[in-house]
């Protein structure tokens, strides 16, 4: 059967890895391309649109279809964009529902609306944890150090499920305070939906950590270590509340399976 050779990148960000595509994708290329054995490897796909309204658009795909924000395939996605002058510098990004304005200054920063975020709690059999629920574009449960590392591996698989909590379920995240008592830097673990798995770092799940850490804190300025490598600032400025973080241009290939 003659397939037509697929070009694609391979980006990260913070080790929150995506295939970038710039065509659509096919229903049954998605989990084929994420597949770390039989495939590329990514934790989504990006589809780079070009121009779109009064900026660029780049749409998300998780490995099972699913279509919501990814703040880490944005962030990764335009910075090879603006290397490559396929884009300026300086901008709006459109994204699954999503507007940002973006700019580059070494890094891509995106500006954040703030979104408003309600305490919850998980409850299941004797386990009991109080969180946040946070809707940046996608639903994320914030645990604020309320379980150890060991247990929230075990946990957060369950937290993520659907439930009368989350209907549709929920990206699970543990922040972790580096060092104990800075309330400015925290270490952040993320369960994924969609992926179905802990991932290397979740550009949306620390947006959502952010809300919720700068008002408890009254804090400008938080930094976050993820798994992965590097790390992600949200910073106030005079003009809003930016993100960044580490990205990279991993490698780029054309895909012959179909
Ligand atoms: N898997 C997530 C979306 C990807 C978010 C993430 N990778 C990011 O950097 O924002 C979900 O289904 O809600």
């Amino acid at each position: 059967m003659h397939q037509t050779p697929l070009p694609f990148d391979k980006v990260e960000g913070c080790g929150n890895d995506f295939v970038l595509l710039y065509q659509e994708p096919s229903a049954a290329l998605i989990p084929k391309l994420c597949d770390r054995h039989h495939g590329v490897g990514a934790d989504g796909i990006m589809v780079w649109q070009g121009a779109h309204e009064d900026g660029f658009r780049l749409d998300h795909y998780d490995p099972d279809g699913g279509r919501t924000f990814c703040l880490n395939g944005i962030r990764a996605g335009l910075n090879l964009a603006i290397k490559r002058g396929d884009c300026p510098t300086e901008g709006v990004i459109y994204s699954e529902g999503s507007r940002l304005a973006y700019r580059f200054d070494q890094s891509v920063f995106l500006r954040l609306d703030p979104v408003p975020f309600q305490p919850c709690r998980w409850v299941e059999d004797t386990h009991c944890h109080e969180g946040f629920f946070v809707d940046v574009g996608n639903p994320q449960f914030v645990l604020l150090g309320d379980l150890d590392l060991r247990a929230f591996r075990k946990l957060a698989p369950r937290m993520r499920a659907p439930s009368a909590l989350f209907p549709n379920g929920a990206n699970v995240n543990l922040l972790l305070p580096a060092p104990p008592g800075d309330r400015q830097t925290w270490h952040i673990y993320t369960f994924e939906r969609g992926v179905e798995n802990f991932t290397r770092a979740c550009g949306s799940g620390m947006y959502a950590a952010a809300m919720v850490v700068m008002d408890l804190y009254q804090t400008a300025n938080v930094r976050f270590i993820p798994e992965g490598r590097g790390h992600v600032r949200v910073e106030q400025y005079k003009d809003g509340l930016w993100l960044t973080g580490d990205t990279q241009h991993v490698f780029q290939g054309t895909w012959l399976c179909g």
